[in-house]
This record gives C-alpha cells, structure tokens and sequence, in this order.
C-alpha cells in the first residue's frame, strides 16, 4: 500500500518560502489586518485580541490570553476558539510574505487542555509555497514560548487579490473598509510584489 497522501503534504515542486524585503522586521508588532477581525481585531469586543509579533525567516510568534468568554467546558478553552487561534497565528505570515491569502483548510491536533487566564504561545511557519498554495504550521504552548504544547495546526492558504473580499463581503462592511484610509493602506501593502 503506498503512503497515505494529504492535502497538507506540500507536492513535489514546492519551494521554500521567501521573506518579503519589506516584512516588518523581527520582533515587530503587527497590526490588526481589519479592526472588526475575531481573531486579531482591535475594535471587535468578542474577539481573541491576538498580539502578533514578525519572527525570523517567514515566522511569526503571537499571544492570546483565554478569557471566560473562550470557554467550552467549565473553566477550559473551547477547542473552536484553539483552532481560531492557530488559523489567525498562520494567517499572520501573510504580513511576512506580503501576499494575502485564506484558509483553504487547517487541521488541528489538541494535546492538552487549555484553562481560562492562560496565556497561550504561538509561534508559526511557512513550510512551502506551490503557486498560490501557501503550506503553513503553528505551535500553541501554554504559559510560555518554552511551555508544554498544548496544541498544533498545519494548514493549507490559497494566495487571493483584494477583490476576493469586495466581491465577497457584505456591502455594509466593505464600503466602510474601502471609507477607511487606514484599511486601505493595510490592503495596498499586500498588494505590492516584486
Ligand atoms: C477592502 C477590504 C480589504 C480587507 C482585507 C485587507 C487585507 C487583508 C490582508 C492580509 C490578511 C492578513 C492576515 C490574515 C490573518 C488571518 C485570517 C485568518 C484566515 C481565515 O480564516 S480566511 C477565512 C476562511 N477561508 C475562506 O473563507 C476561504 C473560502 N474559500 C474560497 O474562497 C476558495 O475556495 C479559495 C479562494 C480558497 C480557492 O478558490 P479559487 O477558485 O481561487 O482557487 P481553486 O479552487 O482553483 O484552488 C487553488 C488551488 O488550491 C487548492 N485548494 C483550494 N481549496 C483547497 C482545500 N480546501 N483543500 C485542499 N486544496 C485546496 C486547489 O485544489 C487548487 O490547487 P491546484 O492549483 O494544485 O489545482
């Protein structure tokens, strides 16, 4: 029987990806790629308010502190809310890449449980780019950079252009991002590549 093939298993071809020239350098805070985002927005009051960090090389590190908002089970994380964490932590490479692109799909293994007031480690990768596939990984570590894993995602992104949004996103909100300078400046940021 030949080995099990996925998805997520970058084909041949692949190649290692590249940091953009004008990635923020390590150790910079990246914004909120949209204020109303549930994973990393500012002005979103039910979100994960993640603090996401430029790493070395096409990484980032990022923290999220479990509130009782976050809950599944009585006092722990929702799993749900884990994976958002990670896929939001993988989407980041986005800024470090400079190309911006969506979750085609994510797979998420959970190694321990996650209580309320933990602050949850993240730190993510891209592994491989195939054309617009963009193969990715994250870490979460409970308590620390250096804490046990609680969980882990590899994921799959398909690289896509500004109009995805427009052509997709109800009309409310994306006339009030194209209103907004500063959205606009965070899109056209993503749009320029050597
Ligand atoms: C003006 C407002 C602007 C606002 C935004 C501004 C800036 C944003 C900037 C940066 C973003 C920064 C950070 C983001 C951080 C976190 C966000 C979290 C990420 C998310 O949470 S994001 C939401 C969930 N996400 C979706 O909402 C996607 C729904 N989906 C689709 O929109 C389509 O499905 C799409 C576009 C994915 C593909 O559609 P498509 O037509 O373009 O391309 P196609 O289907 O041809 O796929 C091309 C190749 O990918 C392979 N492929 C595709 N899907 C696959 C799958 N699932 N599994 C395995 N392989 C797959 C095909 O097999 C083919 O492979 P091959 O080339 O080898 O044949």
């Amino acid at each position: 029987m030949s080995a099990p093939t996925s998805s997520l298993t970058p084909p041949e071809g692949a190649r290692p990806p590249v940091r953009h020239p004008d990635a923020p350098a390590p150790g910079e805070l990246l914004g909120a790629h949209y204020d109303q985002c549930f994973g990393c927005g500012r002005d979103q009051a039910h979100g994960l308010h993640l603090e996401t960090r430029a790493g070395e090389g096409v990484s980032v590190t990022a923290v999220f502190t479990v509130k009782a908002a976050h809950q599944g089970a009585p006092g722990l994380a929702h799993g749900g809310v884990l994976a958002t964490a990670l896929d939001e932590t993988i989407g980041s490479l986005s800024w470090v890449l400079r190309t911006i692109a969506v979750t085609g799909r994510l797979e998420t293994d959970y190694v321990l449980p996650v209580p309320v007031d933990t602050e949850l480690h993240l730190d993510a990768r891209v592994t491989a780019v195939h054309g617009r596939k963009i193969y990715g990984t994250a870490t979460g570590r409970i308590g620390a950079p250096d804490g046990p894993v609680a969980v882990r995602a590899n994921a799959l992104f398909i690289e896509v252009k500004v109009d995805h949004f427009i052509e997709n996103g109800r009309d409310t909100e994306i006339r009030a991002a194209l209103e907004d300078p500063d959205q606009v400046r965070v899109a056209r940021a993503f749009e320029v590549n050597p």
